[in-house]
């Protein structure tokens, strides 16, 4: 763990670094071109690839047949799942339902100056790619956090992908919750090669519009590749969190966050700034204290050892200052003003506002997706949201009398561009 206060000769070098920006390429050269890769031999081989991927990656040897989930496993799903299982999901999902119906766009129309009706609307895609994660632990509230939205929106057809294991046999919890969340159809492939059948289509697989969800390296850099193909929510790397307190902060909530952050994996991001150096002192004691009891210590060692940093801030400006260029997946922002400070976040994916608000929370029922930007880049993107299951058009429809008032700076224009069809078009429709 990274211990530097504001005093120490490294920390300005150190908080410099904290300003990120997710550049394309940052997963290497080698990820690029392995990716790369496996795209083209999709494209090119088509459910042929897709199998000998699977099998190379996962040790699944898939038909054209078996690489779909059937109805028997997923009616044996049905069945196994138990009823707390059960109800979490329904909590999580009426949650999202909820949230996701309050951030969907609405049709509108106005008139505009020359009285020229102008507008949006907005309508569902018709099909759509869902990512899950599988490998390392079943991400049952990832299905939720994608698929649920999209549900919401209304999207007819919800294509999920996520690998199996050598098994073949994807976690019944998860496929509950995958079916419960909309998911039309479900694809046991994984990875790259799990991208491209969604976004190009194989003799097996109908394309989808658009791919939403997380993954590992491959997966985000095949989603960051086949943009134009289709179009993406986000590019979600690894799972981070920032906390930023003052001395009014409750050292032993601080350090569970942060030990609940570093056990996702052993890539995960462990922030905390503080102007506190009482605070800081009793959080490095309270993680010693409370790790050793977590049964996932071993990710969360790796993770205190090469991913987390504990700064000791002149200011809480300067804590402040150093989340907005660091642009966290999660804030937790512990503070005594926390309106002021609210103010004053401009990057963060999530914004968890004080001492009560545990970030395990919004990852699995609060409502919104904890699908969200990670690396820095929550600079230029957000987290994903039930609006971007929407498509959108413009709607523009006008009567004689705003044709009328448009005519001129119409002809200005097309005579600007030397687009005299353009005017044409217009004055021909005038009435004189
Ligand atoms: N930001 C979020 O909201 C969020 C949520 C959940 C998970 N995640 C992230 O998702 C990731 C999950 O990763 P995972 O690996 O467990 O599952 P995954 O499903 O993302 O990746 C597994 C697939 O990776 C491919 N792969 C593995 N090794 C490969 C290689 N050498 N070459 C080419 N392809 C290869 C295989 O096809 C395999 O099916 C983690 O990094 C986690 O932090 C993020
Ligand atoms: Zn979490």
């Amino acid at each position: 763990m990274k211990v530097l206060s504001h005093k120490d000769s490294a920390y300005a070098r150190f908080v410099k670094k904290l300003d990120r920006r997710a550049v394309p390429g940052a997963a290497g050269k080698q990820v690029e071109e392995i990716v790369a890769g496996i795209i083209a031999d999709v494209q090119k081989r088509g459910n042929a690839a897709v199998f000998e991927y699977t099998q190379r990656f996962d040790g699944l040897k898939l038909t054209a047949k078996s690489m779909f989930v059937s109805e028997a496993e997923i009616e044996e799903a049905y069945a196994s799942v138990d009823e707390d299982v059960k109800k979490a999901v329904a909590m999580s999902k009426r949650n999202i339902h909820a949230f996701a119906k309050r951030s969907m766009r609405k049709d509108w129309k106005a008139k505009n100056k020359e009285g020229v009706e102008v507008g949006e609307r907005f309508t569902p895609y018709d099909r759509v790619g869902v990512y899950v994660p599988g490998g390392k632990a079943p991400l049952v509230s990832s299905a939720l956090m994608t698929a649920a939205f999209g549900q919401a929106a209304g999207v007819p057809e919800i294509l999920a992908a996520t690998p199996a294991g050598a098994d073949g046999k994807i976690n019944p919890a998860l496929l509950y919750a995958l079916v419960e969340s909309g998911a039309t159809e479900i694809i046991k492939v994984g990875g790259a090669q799990g991208i491209a059948a969604m976004a190009l289509g194989t003799k097996s697989v109908r394309p989808v519009e658009k791919i939403f969800g997380p993954g590992n390296t491959f997966v985000v850099e095949a989603k960051r590749q086949l943009v134009g193909a289709v179009s993406i929510d986000l590019l979600p790397g690894p799972s981070e969190v920032l906390i930023v307190a003052d001395k009014s902060a409750n050292a032993r909530f601080i350090a569970a966050d942060m030990l609940a952050q570093a056990e996702h994996a052993g890539d995960s991001v462990v922030g905390f700034a503080t102007n506190s150096k009482a605070l800081l002192t009793r959080v490095q004691k309270e993680i010693e204290k409370q790790a050793p009891k977590l049964s996932r210590e071993k990710y969360i060692r790796e993770v205190l050892k090469k991913g987390t940093f504990c700064l000791l801030t002149k200011t809480l400006e300067e804590a402040v200052e150093i989340c907005n260029a660091f642009a966290p997946e999660h804030l937790s922002l512990v503070v005594e003003d926390e309106e002021k400070w609210l103010d004053e976040i401009r990057t963060a994916g999530a914004i968890y506002l004080g001492p009560l608000a545990a970030v395990a929370v919004g990852d699995f029922v609060a409502g919104p997706s904890h699908t969200l930007p990670t690396g820095g880049s929550g600079k230029s993107f957000s987290g994903l949201r039930a609006d971007q299951f929407q498509r959108r058009a413009s709607i523009v429809r006008m009567d004689q009398a705003a044709l009328k008032k448009s005519l001129a700076a119409v002809e200005t224009f097309a005579r600007v561009e030397g687009l005299d069809a353009h005017g044409k078009s217009v004055s021909i429709r005038v009435k004189k």
